[in-house]
């Protein structure tokens, strides 16, 4: 089954662009590959220190190069409700590999951030940079080399696109990621907003907004809003990195335990000591980065990720640009409504046909590329299957509802909820910049008004506060990319704009800071760059200035005088106050050296 003739050509420009960078790529990973069972080349000291507390038959095992042994890299923490489950996964992956024949250890911890802990809060800036950070330890926990396959253990924001860059860095090495899964459904996402908007304008108190977070955000699992943790969850799965079926599953579940279990076993039987060696580096190909790419606009995925795929198809040699994610857009329609981008959560989504589903109405609307390697073996048609437990404890799988149990929160191919994708590139004389247009009403996608300037998003909320804001405007928020203050997402200006928005005033943001996957529905250019610490003309906008957001056009542009605007000298701010405190001094190298956002904000590359 081939692909759409326009998706096989944007595919066609990727590989022709990455050539030189994925072949350097593909050579490194076929001459590590070819030095063969990796702890053979370990010395009887370091051997002895690998298993020094390992079981005796364990040390049997490991001593010789026939037994495989499958190295675990978590990301538990009990500070994510996503993450708290992976406590037990370790030991349930271990007997799971024992039952296989094989030996199981954990390799190593990363730190985890929650987006939802830091969001407004000062520890916000230095989540982009967990990411790489995330990478880097990922990578001290496997440079060990005492192992044939790993599994990794994440599933939120930064976690997943660091441990990807990492998987795909030990591209010699299979790569199996294990969920957790999402919490149940508790207060529906769209009315813990509505009681954010009342709180912003006074009309609630701060017990009634705990009341209403606390009954949104109740228990173990991922949070049920479509936003970058469970954009994550769909890449992994519609990538072949997930077993089919894992994403959406809820923790602490006899099914969860099944699929964890099967994938540690998985990750044991695709190893170079098996018969079905699927090394990640050749696995991930570019038909893989863009089937992500196609399942990030048919579900109105994560802005994140216009920064963080970028990243790990930048790890494997792969080049990929906004342009391809832009025309990509133009092609896949919309056929998932999940908060921000309609009132289901992703438990709605999951019981109303899910990634089975999903994976199929892409297929036959060509709009994958079907022939792909997966964790599973090769081809994507044997991801469009539901995942049940057998009364044996194992999984099965059935074969994906012929239609959706809910087409309000789950689309057939042939009636989509929008013709096109979640997410425009924008490019005009600020320079370039993303907007994900799937949450935002058909009548917004066009904002001309006056720029308002701000230098952080509290001004923004104090000026609301003041009632300076009642009218139509474009905010400017600046001086928030990742050489700035490591690019927090200002997730805190979506009450008071949505306010305004809902008052019937035109409003917009732009911004070289980011948004939360959760934010949605005002109109948001982000991502500018070159940002405004890094000589961005954004730096040269001034309060007053005409703004014109166009997503229909993808454009962005302040309307003044090109002579005049590019005379203009750029406004610099004193960024020292995001220097110090809750641990951003030891963040500056990373300041100093981020990359642009349109190339993954990253310090690795
Ligand atoms: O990109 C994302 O999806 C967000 O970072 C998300 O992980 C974060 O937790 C939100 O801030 C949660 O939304 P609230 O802050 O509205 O609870
Ligand atoms: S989805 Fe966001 S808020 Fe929820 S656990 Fe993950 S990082 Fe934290």
């Amino acid at each position: 089954m081939t692909a759409d003739k326009r998706i096989e050509a944007i595919t066609k420009r990727i590989v022709e662009r990455s050539k030189p960078s994925r072949e350097r790529y593909l050579d490194r990973v076929r001459s590590q590959i070819a030095k063969g069972v990796h702890r053979s080349v370990l010395s009887c000291g370091n051997l002895a220190h690998g298993f020094a507390a390992c079981a005796p038959s364990e040390k049997a095992d490991l001593a010789g190069d026939t037994v495989p042994n499958l190295g675990i890299i978590t990301s538990y923490n009990d500070m994510l409700s996503a993450h708290q489950p992976f406590e037990t996964f370790p030991a349930i992956i271990r007997e799971a590999a024992r039952e296989a024949g094989g030996v199981a250890q954990v390799a190593g911890g990363v730190p985890a951030m929650c987006d939802g802990v830091t969001q407004g809060q000062p520890g916000m800036e230095l989540s982009l940079f967990s990411r790489d950070l995330i990478a880097m330890a990922t990578a001290v926990g496997l440079s060990h080399n005492m192992f044939d396959a790993a599994v990794y253990l994440g599933i939120c924001d930064k976690i997943v696109p660091g441990l990807a860059i990492a998987a795909l860095t030990f591209g010699h090495l299979p790569a199996v990621f294990i969920p957790a899964g999402p919490m149940t459904s508790g207060l529906p996402n769209d009315e813990k907003s509505r009681i954010r908007q009342l709180y912003a304008e006074g009309k609630v108190g701060r017990a009634e907004l705990l009341e209403a977070e606390s009954k949104s955000y109740h228990g173990p699992g991922t949070c049920t809003f479509y936003g970058t943790a469970n954009s994550n969850q769909m890449l992994m799965e519609i990538m072949g990195l997930h077993m089919p079926g894992a994403s959406f599953v809820n923790p602490n579940t006899p099914l969860r335990e099944a699929l964890t279990r099967e994938a540690a076993k998985r990750a044991l039987a695709i190893t170079a000591l098996g018969n079905e060696f699927t090394p990640v580096g050749e696995m991930i190909d570019e038909r893989s980065i863009v089937n992500g790419v196609v399942g990030l606009h048919a579900t109105g995925g994560s802005t994140n990720h216009t920064m963080h795929l970028v990243a790990m198809a930048r790890a494997a040699g792969i080049e990929l640009t906004w342009q391809d994610i832009s025309d990509l857009s133009d092609i896949v329609p919309l056929l998932a409504r999940v908060y921000p981008n309609g009132l289901a959560d992703v438990n709605h989504f999951h019981a109303a046909g899910g990634m089975g589903f999903l994976i199929k109405e892409l297929l036959k609307g060509g709009l994958l590329h079907e022939d792909v390697r997966t964790v599973y073996g090769h081809g994507l048609a044997a991801y469009t299957v539901e995942p049940r437990l057998a009364d044996d404890g194992t999984v099965h799988r059935e074969a994906a509802p012929e239609k959706s149990a809910d087409p309000k929160v789950l689309a057939a191919i042939e009636t989509p909820f929008q013709p096109t994708g979640g997410l425009k590139m924008l490019t005009g004389n600020l320079g370039k910049s993303v907007i994900k247009i799937s949450a935002v009403k058909p009548e917004r996608h066009v904002v001309v008004a006056p720029a308002i300037v701000f230098h952080d998003q509290q001004e923004l909320q104090d000026a609301f506060k003041a009632g300076k804001l009642d009218r139509d405007f474009v905010a400017v928020v600046r001086f928030q990319g990742p050489r700035a203050n490591g690019m927090p997402e200002l997730h805190r200006l979506t009450p008071p704009l949505g306010v305004l928005q809902d008052r019937g005033h035109k409003v917009a943001l732009v911004t070289d800071g980011r948004m939360s996957g959760a934010s949605g529905k005002v109109p948001a250019a982000i991502h500018v760059t070159p940002e405004a610490s890094n000589g961005g003309p954004i730096a040269r906008i001034r309060n007053g200035d005409m703004i014109r957001l166009d997503a229909v056009a993808g454009t962005l542009e302040v309307m003044v005088d090109a002579a005049e605007f590019d005379a203009r000298p750029a406004v610099t701010v004193d960024l020292s106050d995001n220097e110090f405190g809750l641990g951003r001094e030891l963040f500056a190298t990373f300041r100093r050296t981020a990359g642009p956002a349109d190339q993954g904000a990253s310090v690795l590359y």
